[in-house]
């Protein structure tokens, strides 16, 4: 909207001098001394003349504020909030696929980029972990893995306040520190799958990774797990990686990221077979479970479907998608277009943001202007350590963030939805024999998931009640995020909640 005083230089100039003689607290500014009555007359309409300008400023002002609040009220405001992992993003795949299905269709191509680059960094984690004998050692004492023998790291930081947990102390190890040398099998995938190194780079290089993220083996191995996908620029590479090779009127830029990524299917397809050989080997299974990892149980894990997911005509499925893991820096803003019959139309914009601790200062300008706040809580963190922060119990740092969100008094008003999340991984850890209570000391209930997830229900209940500075909706729901189905429910769920807070808030209840 034009300025209004911009069409007059002197307008614009006599309002800033009001401006200032009303910021001075002066006001009408004193008349000149040995004012003659011309220079009077003069100054009399020059003033006039600024405050004609200065009301048509506010006036316009309050109309862009009354045209931003009625736009706002039509759109629903979603901000996604917990610990990095913990399924944000997965969740808002969830709502794309419901929603606004098409539009998430065209995006799958773009997704078999990120599919690859997280099966290849697998494959290369595994082969440096194995191959690296004195780093593989270092992996052992600071890996993020789930250990069957509980052996995490774990910090009791329990607090007088009702609401905290008490949480075991870690029961570190120590393995013999001799270790074999690399085994010939070891040695033989190696070498056959040296191309996929090209592969990672080519990938890494066309999805706009960060360079702090391009491969270095003995990072990857001492955070004990295959490194993160984290691209630059927000949401510039599912545009890019949409189109197609056969597209016409590409640049020659596309053509040649379009040849890049062809490239890089190329060499996966003819290394497949060794893929799938390396993820079947005894040897290979067994120097794994010797160094403590489960990879089956990580981010990004697709090393079981190598066959398909790594043969040239691969298309990636909603199922893959839900899995991929790229990790989200910054937030990143979402329109989803509602193409649903009872939604169409509707426009829903979701805030997405980096969960990771050195990214939590950014959600802040967020909390303003939302009409809810989708928590979620990775249920399996029970016994997992922050990757930042390998000190820090998961399940402690969810509950902490829970607390300084309920506690926070610009989302005093805002509707609260909780999701426990990876309730899938939470039951095999309990079926598989790990102690809830091994890890949670104030837990006395039986170790199975009804039980856990009861508990971890009452206790956010509990805290959120203990926290918020006045009463307010709070919805829990358990959730799977990689399951279709599972989520599909609660989505009808969350949707059905959002538009009661919507109706409200536009006055239509
Ligand atoms: N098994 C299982 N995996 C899940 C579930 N929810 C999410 N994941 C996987 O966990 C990984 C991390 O999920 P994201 O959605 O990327 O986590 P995030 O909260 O957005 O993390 P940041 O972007 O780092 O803040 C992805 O590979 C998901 O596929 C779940 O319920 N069960
Ligand atoms: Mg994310």
């Amino acid at each position: 909207m034009p300025h209004p005083g911009s069409s007059s230089g002197k307008g614009k100039e006599i309002a800033s001098l009001y401006e200032d003689a009303r910021d001075s607290g002066q006001w009408p500014p004193y008349p000149p001394p040995g004012e003659t009555e011309l220079e009077k007359a003069l100054r009399l309409e020059d003033e006039r003349e600024a405050r004609r300008v200065s009301d048509a400023i506010d006036q316009a002002l309050e109309l862009e504020l009354q045209s931003t609040r009625r736009k706002r009220k039509e759109e629903t405001r979603l901000l996604l909030l917990g610990q990095s992992e913990s399924g944000k993003s997965t969740m808002l795949k969830n709502f794309q696929l419901h929603f606004t299905p098409r539009a998430f269709r065209a995006e799958g191509d773009a997704w078999r980029a990120v599919i690859h680059l997280n099966l290849v960094r697998s494959v290369n984690y595994i082969i440096d972990l194995l191959s690296h004998t004195a780093d593989a050692q270092l992996s052992h004492s600071n890996s993020t893995t789930y250990r069957p023998h509980g052996d995490v790291s774990l910090h009791s930081q329990g607090s007088a306040s009702p609401t905290a947990a008490t949480f075991g102390q870690a029961h570190p190890h120590h393995r013999a520190s001799q270790k074999p040398q690399p085994s010939s099998e070891i040695r033989r995938f190696k070498l056959a799958l040296s191309p996929l190194r090209q592969v990672e780079m080519i990938l890494a290089k066309q999805l706009s990774v960060h360079e702090r993220e391009i491969h270095d083996p003995s990072n990857t191995i001492s955070s004990g797990r295959p490194s993160e996908v984290t691209v630059r620029g927000g949401r510039a590479w599912v545009s890019l990686l949409k189109r197609k090779p056969q597209d016409k009127a590409q640049t020659q830029y596309d053509q040649d990221h379009a040849e890049a990524l062809e490239n890089a299917r190329q060499i996966l397809d003819a290394c497949r077979a060794d893929i799938v050989a390396l993820w079947a080997s005894e040897g290979v299974q067994a120097g794994l479970t010797e160094e403590g990892v489960v990879l089956r149980e990580q981010s990004g894990f697709f090393l079981d479907q190598a066959e398909r997911i790594a043969s040239m005509s691969y298309e990636p499925t909603f199922d893959d998608i839900l899995r991929a893991r790229l990790q989200t820096v910054g937030v990143e803003e979402h329109r989803l277009v509602m193409e649903t019959a009872a939604e169409n139309g509707q426009q829903w914009i979701f805030y997405d943001v980096g969960g990771a601790r050195g990214q939590r200062a950014s959600w802040l300008p967020y909390f303003e202007d939302v009409n809810a706040i989708i928590f979620m809580c990775s249920t399996a963190g029970f016994n997992e350590v922050l990757l930042e922060d390998r000190a820090v119990n998961r399940l402690l740092d969810s509950f902490n963030l829970w607390k300084t969100i309920c506690s926070s008094r610009l989302l005093s008003s805002i509707q609260f939805i909780l999701l426990l999340n990876k309730t899938d991984i939470l039951e095999a850890r309990l079926q598989a024999g790990v102690q809830f209570s091994s890890y949670v000391k104030s837990y006395r209930g039986e170790n199975d998931l009804m039980s856990v997830t009861d508990y971890l229900r009452k206790k956010f209940i509990a805290m959120h009640h203990h926290h918020s500075p006045e009463p307010r909706q709070l919805h829990v729901h358990t959730t799977c995020a990689i399951n279709i189905d599972m989520t599909s429910a609660v989505l009808m769920r969350i949707r059905d909640a959002i538009l009661v807070t919507y109706l409200m808030a536009t006055d239509m209840l």
